[in-house]
């Protein structure tokens, strides 16, 4: 094994890392645990550096630096291994096209686990495993499992480096695509090293494909573009603050940044340390008379995060700037606001469905300097997916590799996958507000929870008060999508839409928001709101033309939060049995083909429908036992009677 040191730190010799380090037994002769079991926060990176190369038993060990010399040299060899397909220089400078393995697509949400010290803390919405007895399944799943590869170690802070809400952590990985993708989504730097030296807390995060490249006769064998294995586990530790990631190289199971930090483990963090982190993109917003607002919006994954995200206005003088398009951290300020930032820095969106029509700016974003992920390729060296425009190419290579032709797609078979991915830096978005990478993030004004409806839930409604948001929150129920593996389509309670992202018991994350909401200015505390882009009519056809014209409904809330400020005297809403909706007038729907019948069932709100669905939630809340806060049984109650 040999090591190839970080050049800042030449002292990472590998004779400094040997024997005493690598040792598996203490002094008295007791098998030591493994690195996975001292808590985050003491761990000395480079002894547990060399413990994980000493499980894994990889042939080299490569400290990164985020540098873009490491970053092109990694792709060359992607290239060279047909991990990557370079698309072409003049279509798509800089860009590169990745396909997985057909099995390894997706999240996969049945071998996640939330390995607490007690299954309450897990709560019923997570897979929970004894952290002892999964630390020793592990062991001998990673035992050798970067045999033949090279382990990658980087260091990277989620946040800007040094930031008051930003965080740290080190993932190891013997995956080139995802240190490449690392690159892109966080902030890979030698100075989180020294971070960790001046005593910050950081995140350790291990990563194998699971494909070693030797076999048990200890023969070398073929790598293959995507390796990956049939046997997944994406474990989460989150009261020591350590994340294991084993058998798939896609997305959020193996960019250990995102889902798993960034919400699974900061989540964890957050509620011990009074902060949330959430499942939100974030987006500042002007008014034509130059007022500001920022708002962060839930919506489960693939329901338009980045599409609202990068929302171009069809409402004259107003603008959209871009923050954030899917993690936001949020921490009360000293002033009693809620301060946010995106603690990414790329976008890992999803391709189908973006187009010039639908999001423009996504479009402009992904002009060069792309890795995609599982879309088609035309014949002419660059990518198509379904809805980047009206009609496909004669010809395409499908995302498996296979020929595809337009009869293919009426046949049902789609040429990207539809969880196909751009990997883009956000720097290189139009629309970034120049706040973006504000350590101190900016003040929120509005929170916005959404989910994909084809019934019941009204295009916008208000919340009440804080309580009756956090119940909003709470009730998300939206239908299945292709990010996750799953039965498209079926719908599923989502709360927060963190079902799958919550590193603890949801109801406990529903009393943390109750508590944070109480601990904030009461000023300034941002206003709630619930909205639905996806109601659909009699014939199965969206109702709301969505996309640029929910800047309509944008307005709004900021008019709503004017009003609340005093800014604005009118009247904005009238109540509801939901929430407060767009008063007759208040919604500017000018211009729209929109007739008036098509606004009413937008906000139609069925009593029956609404019971019924009470009802569903009082049995969802009872599955949290007394975890489940009395403000949020009341809020119910409080609905039911409305209802009646
Ligand atoms: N009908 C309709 N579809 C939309 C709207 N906004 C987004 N979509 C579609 O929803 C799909 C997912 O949108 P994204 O914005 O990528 O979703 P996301 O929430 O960022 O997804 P993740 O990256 O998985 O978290 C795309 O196919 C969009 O075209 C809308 O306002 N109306
Ligand atoms: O994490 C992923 O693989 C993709 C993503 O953003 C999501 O599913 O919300």
């Amino acid at each position: 094994m040999t090591f190839t040191a970080n050049p800042r730190r030449t002292r990472l010799a590998v004779a400094e890392l040997a024997p005493d380090t690598l040792a598996r037994t203490d002094a008295a002769g007791f098998p030591r645990p493994l690195a996975a079991s001292a808590p985050a926060p003491h761990r000395d990176p480079f002894a547990w550096v060399a413990e994980i190369a000493e499980l894994t038993q990889p042939d080299d060990v490569v400290w990164c630096d985020g540098s873009a010399e490491e970053k092109q040299r990694l792709i060359d060899q992607m290239v060279a291994a047909g991990t990557l397909l370079r698309l072409d220089e003049t279509k798509r400078p800089g860009s590169y096209l990745a396909r997985s393995d057909p099995s390894d697509v997706a999240r996969v949400e049945s071998r996640t686990f939330i390995c607490s010290e007690r299954e309450v803390d897990a709560g019923p919405t997570n897979n929970w495993r004894a952290p002892a007895e999964m630390r020793s399944e592990l062991d001998g799943v990673f035992a050798g499992s970067m045999k033949g590869r090279t382990m990658y170690v980087v260091p990277f802070s989620m946040g800007p480096v040094g930031g008051p809400i930003s965080q740290v952590g080190i993932e190891i990985t013997d995956s080139p695509y995802v240190v490449v993708s690392m690159h892109v989504m966080t902030r890979v730097s030698g100075e989180v090293l020294d971070l960790i030296e001046g005593g910050q807390q950081w995140v350790p995060a291990v990563h194998s494909v699971g494909a070693p490249l030797v076999d048990e006769h200890g023969e070398r064998t073929a790598d293959v573009p995507w390796p990956c294995n049939e046997t997944k586990y994406i474990v989460h530790y989150p009261q020591t603050r350590e994340i294991w990631s084993y058998g798939s190289g896609y997305g959020g199971n193996a960019l250990l940044g995102k889902k798993c930090f960034a919400l699974r483990i900061a989540s964890a963090m957050a509620r011990d340390e009074g902060w949330l982190a959430e499942h939100m993109l974030l987006i500042r917003i002007t008014s034509p008379e130059q007022r500001q607002y920022h708002l962060a919006a839930a919506f489960p994954s693939a329901c338009g995060k980045t599409n609202l995200a990068m929302l171009q206005p069809t409402v004259p003088g107003w603008t959209v700037e871009t923050i954030g398009d899917d993690i936001v951290w949020m921490r009360p300020g000293p002033d009693g606001t809620l301060r946010a930032i995106n603690p990414e820095a790329g976008f890992f969106g999803v391709a189908p469905g973006t187009g010039v029509e639908t999001n423009p700016t996504a479009i402009e974003t992904l002009t060069h300097d792309v890795i995609f992920t599982n879309v088609a390729l035309t014949d002419d060296g660059d990518v198509w997916w379904e809805g980047l425009t009206p009609e496909p190419p004669e010809h395409l290579v499908d995302w498996r590799g296979d020929d595809w032709t337009p009869a293919d797609g009426e046949a049902g078979r789609p040429a990207a996958h539809p969880n196909s991915r751009f990997t883009v830096s956000a720097a290189q978005c139009p629309s970034i507000a120049d706040v973006w990478e504000d350590p101190a993030g900016v003040p929120v004004d509005a929170i916005v929870f959404g989910g994909r409806r084809a019934s019941n839930v009204p295009l916008v409604a208000q919340a009440t008060s804080w309580e009756h948001g956090v119940f909003m929150g709470a009730t998300i129920s939206s239908e299945r999508t292709a990010a996750a593996e799953g039965a498209v389509g079926e719908l599923r309670r989502d709360p927060f839409a963190m079902l799958p992202f919550c590193g603890y018991n949801m109801a406990d994350h529903w009393s943390h928001w109750l508590e944070v909401g109480a601990g904030l200015a009461s000023a300034t505390r941002p206003k709630i709101f619930q909205v639905n882009w996806f109601r659909k009519d009699a014939d199965g056809a969206f109702i709301w033309p969505g996309f640029g014209e929910n800047s309509r409904v944008v307005k709004w809330i900021t008019e709503q939060i004017d009003r609340s400020r005093g800014v604005r005297t009118d009247a904005g809403a009238v109540p509801s049995p939901v929430g407060l909706l767009p008063a007759p007038g208040a919604l500017d729907v000018d211009g729209l083909d929109l007739s008036d019948d098509d606004l009413a069932a937008l906000f139609d709100v069925p009593a029956e429908a609404w019971l019924a669905e009470a009802e569903l939630t009082g049995e969802f809340f009872d599955t949290f036992g007394d975890r489940t806060p009395a403000a949020l049984r009341e809020q119910l109650a409080g609905l039911t009677a409305r209802l009646r």
